[in-house]
């Protein structure tokens, strides 16, 4: 790692809101779920960026899909979900949604810049 380390954790701005045990009302529910939406977006933005890098870096646009690393990518997202209380019948689909996606646009940053 170089010049522009990330700091740990990242700190991310989530909106005030009522917690979802705490909740008494539809609205209440609602405004966590869309302050909780806004926060992720911000992380899935970030993580977006590294397909950038990994479309920059990667060798050749052959090694862009990697089953090896996508049973990784979801064996770990799997690992901290139970401690996390986020059911795998979550987790799973939506990284593996996730990740495709993330190929297509790891795809297409790689046709867009080395092709
Ligand atoms: O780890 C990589 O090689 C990535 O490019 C990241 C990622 C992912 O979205 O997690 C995307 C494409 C690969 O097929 C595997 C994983």
């Amino acid at each position: 790692m170089s010049a522009e380390v990330k700091d740990a954790p990242v700190a991310i701005a989530v909106d005030a809101r009522v917690a979802p045990e705490a909740c008494a009302s539809m609205a209440e529910v609602r405004h966590g779920v869309d302050a909780l939406d806004r926060a992720l977006v911000v992380l899935l933005a970030e993580r977006q960026r590294y397909m950038d890098a990994a479309a920059r870096i990667k060798p050749s646009r052959d090694v862009v899909h990697d089953d090896a690393r996508i049973e990784d990518v979801v064996q770990k997202v799997l690992a901290a979900a139970g401690p996390a209380g986020l059911s795998p019948a979550i987790a799973e689909p939506v990284w593996r949604t996730l990740i495709d996606r993330c190929i297509a646009h790891e795809l297409a940053a790689w046709d867009r810049t080395r092709t």
